[in-house]
């Protein structure tokens, strides 16, 4: 089988990174600016980064209607800290103009970690994931307050829910594509695989 086209969404986050991430995963990873560059990828990566700043320019750029209709289309995503905020249905401490695009039926509080330690690194426990737990690496991160019963709990730390998965929206309030581990980017290729 061919390897899947994974975009990694280019408004704004640490996008080189992923691209680096899926093509060790063995995807065939692109940057994802436009509407037409959407329409062409398999699945979609959502960095880390501001999410208030991704939420503007996903308005300025048309994208939010368009990654809104391919996400409930049943797009695999996958979302890295503030892309995990961008997946949820509902936001606590978001801005109040912020958009997201939902996917996940979970409340996500957002600068949840942060306000206790701005960035920490953590060894996660990844229900799924093979050979020992993946480093998390959090930044300002967001944690999942609560999940409906359609998604599923990947992991924790601390209490806090830091991993999620329903259906094929993977979302993790840690930045996998910072380790040099590229276990959690080959998790959600091997979903991308299944669902061509
Ligand atoms: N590392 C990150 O992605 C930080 C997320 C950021 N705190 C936000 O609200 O978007």
């Amino acid at each position: 089988m061919t390897n899947p086209v994974v975009g990694v969404l280019a408004l704004q986050g640490d996008v080189r990174e992923h691209l680096i991430a899926l093509a060790a995963a063995d995807a065939v990873a692109r940057p994802v600016r436009r509407p037409e560059e959407l329409a062409e990828v398999d699945a979609l990566v959502i960095p880390g980064g501001e999410s208030t700043t991704m939420s503007k320019l996903a308005v300025l750029f048309g994208m939010l209607e368009p990654l809104r209709e391919r996400v409930r289309a049943g797009m695999p995503v996958y979302g890295t800290c503030a892309g995990m905020i961008m997946l949820a249905d509902k936001l606590l401490d978001g801005r109040e103009d912020q958009e997201t695009l939902g996917g996940v039926d979970m409340i996500v509080r957002r600068n949840a970690f942060g306000r206790q330690n701005e960035s920490f690194e953590a060894k996660i426990d990844f229900a799924g994931i093979a050979g020992g737990p993946v480093e998390g690496v959090f930044i300002r991160a967001p944690w999942v307050e609560s999940v409906g019963a359609a998604a599923e709990v990947l992991a924790t730390y601390d209490g806090h829910t830091v991993a999620v998965r329903q259906g094929n929206v993977l979302a993790t309030s840690f930045h996998p594509e910072l380790t040099g581990d590229d276990r959690v980017h080959a998790y959600f290729v091997d979903m991308v695989r299944a669902g061509l």
